[in-house]
């Protein structure tokens, strides 16, 4: 059956998605639909696919219920290439933008609203035109991989962090290494993750730490949707391998140059550990609609 999918496009810092709303769960795209939607030439173009449905309408929801009942709205995030992701930093900021555009989601200054997502339940405050989301914990996962990149000359140590999706940040010595990466082509990690990895190659701002904020820049490859403009949970990743590096000492506010903008990254205490926060500008740029076949 033909059905028109009624979609917006969105971005933050230029990590772009199509989104559109499906609040009972009726339309569950293939892997073939979604990559073909994502067709930089053939189809809208984007980095990846955002569905809104609501958490009881759908069977990776009622983890995120039973996690924090107010997480109404869940968000079901697909890659480019119709592979799912647990989280997407950029991803969850332009979401809380079309559902409060959408007439879904009340969002007032100073409210906290909760999200689920599969790597778990992600509050999210509104922070100046944009939002900030917690993304609770983090962890060095143990790994460290040797990346290879086309174009680097050697290969370099990664260290493995999990933010709710995976990713492996290496350090580059200088400009040119940062521009001349070709990240057209998969980085290898040796060994391999099991479960893929996002790849970030940061270089930090000279100095480093101005006015007690951490400052780099960093380029991504996303699994899933190769080399994007900005990749929020790989920029938290970055600093917060950057903040490991850089040892005692090292402050917990950092701002993260992506070739899409700029995203902030913060690691506050709480009582269940040390949580990590990303904010940064939420988007929408059009809206459209599609022919299904
Ligand atoms: N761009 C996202 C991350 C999207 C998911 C990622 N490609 C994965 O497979 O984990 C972000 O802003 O965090």
């Amino acid at each position: 059956m033909a059905i028109d999918l009624h979609f917006t496009k969105g971005h933050g810092t230029g990590n772009d998605f199509v989104l559109f709303a499906d609040p009972d769960g009726e339309l569950e795209l293939t892997p073939e639909q979604i990559s073909a939607i994502c067709d930089r030439h053939f189809g809208v173009g984007a980095d990846g696919i955002i569905r809104a449905v609501r958490s009881r309408n759908l069977a990776d929801g009622a983890a995120a219920l039973a996690e924090d009942p107010d997480a109404e709205w869940f968000m079901d995030y697909w890659n480019s290439d119709g592979t799912v992701s647990e989280m997407c930093g950029n991803g969850i900021r332009v979401y809380a933008r079309f559902l409060i555009e959408q007439g879904l989601l009340a969002f007032a200054e100073g409210d906290s609203v909760a999200i689920g997502t599969r790597g778990g339940v992600r509050d999210l405050q509104r922070s100046g035109t944009g939002f900030q989301v917690d993304l609770g914990r983090w962890k060095l996962d143990g790994t460290e991989p040797l990346v290879r990149a086309r174009e680097l000359s050697v290969a370099r140590p990664g260290l493995g962090i999990n933010v709710g999706n995976p990713h492996v940040v290496v350090a580059l010595a200088d400009e040119d290494e940062l521009a001349g990466i070709d990240l057209t082509v998969v980085p290898i990690l040796e060994p391999e993750a099991p479960e893929g990895a996002n790849v970030e190659f940061v270089l930090p701002h000279e100095p480093l730490v101005h006015d007690g904020v951490g400052r780099i820049r960093m380029r991504v490859h996303e699994r899933g949707s190769g080399e994007t403009l900005s990749c929020g949970t790989g920029a938290v990743a970055a600093a917060l391998a950057v903040r490991h590096w850089a040892g005692v000492g090292a402050p917990n506010e950092w701002r993260v140059d992506v070739p899409g903008g700029r995203v902030g990254v913060r690691m506050f205490p709480t009582e269940d550990g040390e949580h990590v926060a990303l904010s940064g500008p939420a988007d929408l740029v059009f809206d459209g609609v599609l022919g299904l076949g």
